[in-house]
């Protein structure tokens, strides 16, 4: 058996993404030549940000993420971890030391939530004492009583399997965070508590996370940079909320933001010294970036 740092394959510090020229075709009946779901997609996401993937349904936003982890292999060019391609990684032991939340969760339903805290550390060998110690610290972390321990997950509301959710996919300490609409299944309220929690965990921790959504206040509240994506996962614009909410590329970008939305009509505006986005009625939608404010 291994004891925690032994068994932490992964380095426990940030790991820069980078999508080389990735095109993902997937066979559809009675089509030879199928329009791709990502077509050539290129970027590099650096170590410790979180980078949210902006865009509507069937954009390629899924696809994009699951060849991360190889849960999708492209049909041409490459991903890499701090340099190296994921394709030299076993699929097995890539997925195990990266980190993916999505949406409902995913949890075992017939284990236990610290136990289904705990589970990634076991597959990796991790011997059970401290693999249990380390279930109590992500609970703690994410806010989740001690009494919720031996629940299972049918016992927990929406937000709370999320927070097991995201406490999961932090158990082993990866470098890389994958979150495929991990709050889009939960109330308003619970939705932006968890985003606020999310914010506040990556200020302790400085995961590389790539976070989907097609939610543009949720972008806005998280990302330090958002890629808009159109179909095919084509780059319509790319820059930090304020960036993109001062000057969009283009119409598609402003009307995706709602930017030229008079029943939106985001804005600009000082809550508390502190200087915000806000939308029609005054609810604040996002922060902005020290740049952002001293210009
Ligand atoms: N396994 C598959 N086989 C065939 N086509 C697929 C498969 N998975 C995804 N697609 C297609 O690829 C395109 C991109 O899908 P993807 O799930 O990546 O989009 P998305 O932006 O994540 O959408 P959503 O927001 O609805 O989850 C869509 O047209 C989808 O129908």
């Amino acid at each position: 058996m291994t004891t925690r740092d032994e068994g932490t394959a992964v380095a426990r510090s940030a790991v820069a993404i980078e999508f080389d020229a990735v095109t993902k075709r997937y066979p559809v009946r009675g089509r030879t030549d199928p329009a791709p779901a990502v077509d050539s997609f290129a970027a590099v996401l650096p170590a410790g940000s979180l980078t949210v993937l902006l865009g509507s349904s069937g954009c390629g936003k899924t696809t994009l993420l699951r060849m991360v982890n190889r849960m999708v292999e492209p049909s041409s060019g490459r991903v890499l971890l701090d340099g190296h391609d994921v394709r030299d990684s076993d699929p097995v032991a890539l997925r195990r030391s990266i980190g993916y939340v999505m949406q409902n969760a995913g949890l075992l339903p017939h284990r236990r939530v610290l136990d289904n805290i705990m589970l990634v550390p076991r597959l990796q060998g991790w011997d059970r004492a401290a693999a249990q110690d380390r279930a109590h610290e992500l609970m703690d972390l994410l806010g989740l009583s001690g009494a919720l321990a031996s629940r299972y997950p049918h016992e927990l509301s929406g937000g709370q399997a999320q927070r097991v959710g995201v406490a999961r996919a932090l158990a082993a300490d990866p470098g890389v965070l994958l979150m495929d609409e991990p709050f889009g299944a939960v109330d308003p309220l619970v939705r932006r508590e968890l985003q606020r929690e999310l914010i506040r965990l990556q200020d302790e921790l400085a995961k590389t996370i790539v976070f989907v959504t097609h939610d543009v206040d949720e972008a806005l509240a998280l990302g330090d940079e958002i890629i808009v994506l159109r179909e095919g996962a084509q780059v319509a614009q790319r820059g930090t909320g304020s960036e993109l909410l001062a000057a969009p590329a283009d119409d598609f970008v402003a009307r995706f933001l709602g930017v030229d939305d008079p029943h939106r009509a985001l804005r600009l505006a000082d809550v508390a010294g502190d200087r915000v986005v806000v939308d029609r009625s005054g609810r604040a939608v996002g922060r902005l970036e020290a740049a952002a404010v001293s210009a």
